[in-house]
């Protein structure tokens, strides 16, 4: 089979994208990672498929039923699969990178103010375009899973990085996908720490978890004048290792350091933040309604054909 493809990334979080159009691909988990693969394929933290929302619904994915429940207009949806071959839930990269290869097939058009509803396995997810070119994504609602406790101790978990002399407390947050976040006091052991290996958590996440470790930088004057906090982080995926950026990551960062500074209870916390990821830096921001928006560049880089 010959598949066309386009690469792309956003903040260096790198994917192959495959437009499925007629929603008839089925994407096995080894050509998911022959895809991925950095030597004997393309590329990428992971691929995106952009399919029918409706062709996912016949082919028994009830989310996208939901979806469509939820939001007819979301007709197009990101199948997200790890570079491992693992299915995600979400991907905030992905999702503006998704955008804007939608826009190169003259999917959508928001240019002008428009906006995209789309499918994901995590719920609808709706992205305009801002005049810088960045790409604003709200990305739903987001819960501490270990909740007020949690929220109020600031960790409900462990995570052991490897050479590091003991496990460290840590923050479970969902944004769609699982996460687990680490704060660091300096930013030299941030870039000291080993990534190489799967960080172990404790106890067990039933469907992994992504690990963050992360430096909060201080406070700012945001875009509009407002408060704005400053965070550095370093991630390890879930289904990939070390990645450049993590747009999902990246908010459960943002969550968990406004978290911590506000003693569980946002008061006081600033509600924008920047978070510096090794490839470049993104915007995150708490939405009314319980909703977090990421912000963010999306780059195609460029397409061909491969054989599978
Ligand atoms: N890089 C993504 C997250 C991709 C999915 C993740 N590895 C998972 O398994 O949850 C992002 O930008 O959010």
């Amino acid at each position: 089979m010959t598949l066309r493809f386009t690469k792309g990334h956003g903040t260096h979080n790198d994917f192959v994208l495959v437009a499925d159009t007629r929603g008839d691909l089925d994407l096995t988990p080894e050509q998911v990672r022959r895809l991925a693969d950095r030597r004997g394929g393309i590329g990428g933290d992971g691929v995106i498929r952009l399919a029918p929302t409706a062709a996912l619904a016949r082919a028994g994915e009830t989310v996208a039923d939901e979806v469509l429940a939820a939001e007819p207009g979301a007709i197009w949806f990101m199948d997200y699969r790890n570079a491992d071959g693992s299915v995600a839930e979400m991907c905030g990269n992905g999702v503006r990178v998704f955008t804007a290869f939608a826009e190169e097939l003259g999917l959508v058009d928001l240019a002008g103010g428009g906006e995209l509803a789309l499918g994901t396995r995590a719920g609808v997810r709706r992205v305009r375009r801002e005049e810088s070119g960045w790409y604003a994504v709200d990305m739903g609602p987001w819960f501490l899973p270990g909740g007020e406790e949690a929220a109020a101790a600031g960790a409900d978990a462990k995570v052991m990085v490897h050479g590091w002399p003991a496990p460290r407390p840590a923050l479970s947050v969902d944004v769609g996908n699982p996460h687990t976040v680490v704060a660091l006091p300096q930013a030299a052991e941030l870039g000291a720490a080993d990534l190489t290996r799967q960080p172990a958590v404790e106890p067990v996440p039933p469907h992994g978890t992504n690990v963050e470790l992360v430096v909060p930088l201080g406070e700012e004057t945001g875009p509009d004048g407002e408060p704005a906090g400053r965070v550095r982080m370093r991630v390890h995926e879930r289904g990939v290792g070390e990645t450049q950026s993590c747009g999902t990551g990246a908010c459960a960062a943002a969550l968990a350091v406004r978290t911590w500074a506000s003693g569980g209870t946002g008061a006081g916390a600033p509600d924008t933040w920047f978070v510096e990821v090794p490839g470049g830096e993104v915007r995150v921001r708490l939405l009314p309604g319980g909703h977090v928006e990421l912000a963010g560049p999306a780059e195609l880089v460029y397409s061909g054909e491969i054989e599978l």
